[in-house]
């Protein structure tokens, strides 16, 4: 395992002072080790976990040649290249098997429905509203010209996935799609890696929990619920250890329990320069701890590091009190850390570009992310604004928005037209 100074000494640029915001990641995926354990799960109590193992095909799916429409299984060699063709009805195939089970003769063609097998010597579907006069009086039926052209409309067995090979691959985060795929294989369980556990704090005298009476000074506790929501999220196990007092004997306290019983451990606050020593100089007693002022906004202080649980060792983040700060370090940072942790090959989630219609002021040399608005235009494109006081303070802005407009590193200030990136809050699936 790397000591936080040879991580650093690996990634050009490092200043713990100014630290870009992209070293941020390289710095974590670093430090990150994806946790070796797994254990097998029934596949409905696998939804957000993450594969340990590739998941084989054990059969072709579909498992035969099937019919993509309602229609008339013929062979495609029929069909004329000029004028109309007529083929005798032999009778029906239905979705299950049941029905027209023999070969198909020249000149013949079999009633089937969506999903039922082809049947043997049928290549090609021509869909029902494509038949002129139906089977209706003689027992045949006339496919028009050019309506169909051979092997159309008909699913090829293992057409999704081939029997044999890889239908997942360890480290895919289990979504609704990727369950679905998984049943279609007929397998009912999958071995994931275990959860991970990441206990949460709050600090600070002056932040009161839910059902304490407000007194002057103090503040409602929100990076609680904002943090340990986001963790739900990530399908982690969330230790919640509400609000830990401004004091070294006690946040030593929180630290150890949470380090003994967790694999990361989040705190919010305390990580400002105006912060006592003793708080420090107490985390790196406890492990190594590294204090940034990255180059961002908002959420410029974080502390990140190991601590020392016995022989164990437990990721450390630090978040900056303000309460957008804390969710944007955890967002940007701290997650893609833990879906490292719980052992995920997920991509970066990827921006798209909008039109902002309202200008920036940005100095080059830092990251911003402010709290944006997408909208569509009348023509289709896609248009930002921001919602307003940007203030880290200002958790409304976060509510308001439905995205974080990305003002990289080297940007500088954006005019009325200009696109810039966005990542939007919510995903399709
Ligand atoms: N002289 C300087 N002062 C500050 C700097 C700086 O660079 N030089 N950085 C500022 C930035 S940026 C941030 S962010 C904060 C981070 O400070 P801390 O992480 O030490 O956090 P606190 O001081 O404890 O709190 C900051 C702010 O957030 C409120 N807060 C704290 N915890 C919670 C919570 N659980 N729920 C809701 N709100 C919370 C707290 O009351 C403060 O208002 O430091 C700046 N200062
Ligand atoms: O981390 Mo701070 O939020 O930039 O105020």
């Amino acid at each position: 395992m790397k000591t936080l100074e040879q991580i650093a000494a690996e990634l050009q640029g490092y200043d713990p002072h100014a630290l870009p915001a992209e070293l941020v990641g390289a710095f974590l995926e670093r430090l990150v080790e994806p946790l070796p354990e797994t254990e097998t799960v029934a596949l409905p109590q696998a939804l957000q976990r993450v594969l340990a193992r590739d998941v084989i095909s054990p059969m072709d799916v579909p498992p035969h040649d099937n019919a993509a429409m309602d229609g008339y299984a013929l062979r495609g060699g029929d069909l004329r290249a000029e004028g109309d063709t007529t083929l005798r009805v032999l009778g029906t195939c239905y979705a299950g098997g049941q029905g027209w089970t023999q070969p198909v003769p020249a000149g013949a063609c079999v009633r089937i429905m969506t999903g039922a097998v082809m049947p043997a010597d049928c290549d090609t579907v021509v869909p029902l509203e494509f038949v002129a006069d139906g089977d209706g009086g003689d027992g045949t039926i006339t496919v028009p010209a050019g309506v169909v052209r051979p092997g159309d409309h008909r699913r090829l067995r293992g057409e999704d996935l081939a029997a044999g090979r890889p239908a997942l691959h360890a480290g895919q985060r289990l979504g609704p799609a990727a369950l679905g795929l998984v049943a279609s294989l007929g397998i009912g369980e999958v071995t994931v890696r275990r959860r991970a556990r990441v206990a949460y704090f709050s600090t600070g005298d002056e932040v009161l929990s839910l059902g304490e009476p407000w007194r002057p000074g103090a503040i409602y506790d929100s990076n609680r619920h904002t943090i340990t929501a986001l963790l739900c999220r990530l399908g982690v196990d969330v230790l919640d250890f509400g609000v830990v007092r401004d004091e070294p004997a006690a946040l030593e306290a929180a630290f150890r329990q949470a380090a003994a019983q967790a694999d990361a451990v989040i705190t919010s606050g305390g990580v400002s320069m105006g912060e006592a020593d003793h708080t420090k100089a107490m985390m790196r007693r406890l492990g190594e701890v590294a204090f940034w002022r990255i180059a961002m906004r908002p959420g410029r202080p974080m502390a990140v590091g190991r601590l020392q649980a016995g022989s164990r060792s437990t990721l450390l983040f630090g978040l900056p009190g303000n309460p957008v700060a804390a969710m944007v370090t955890f967002l940007m940072f701290v997650r893609p850390a833990l879906l490292r942790l719980m052992g995920a090959t997920a991509a970066a989630p990827i921006p798209l570009r909008a039109r902002s219609t309202e200008p920036m002021r940005k100095k080059p040399g830092r990251t911003e992310y402010q709290r944006g608005i997408v909208t569509r235009a009348a023509d289709g494109t896609l248009l930002v604004r921001t919602t307003g006081q940007q203030g880290s303070g200002v958790l409304r802005s976060m509510v308001e928005a439905n995205g974080l407009i990305v003002l990289h590193h080297h940007q500088g200030s954006v005019a009325p037209g200009d696109e810039v990136d966005v990542l939007m809050f919510e995903g399709l699936i």
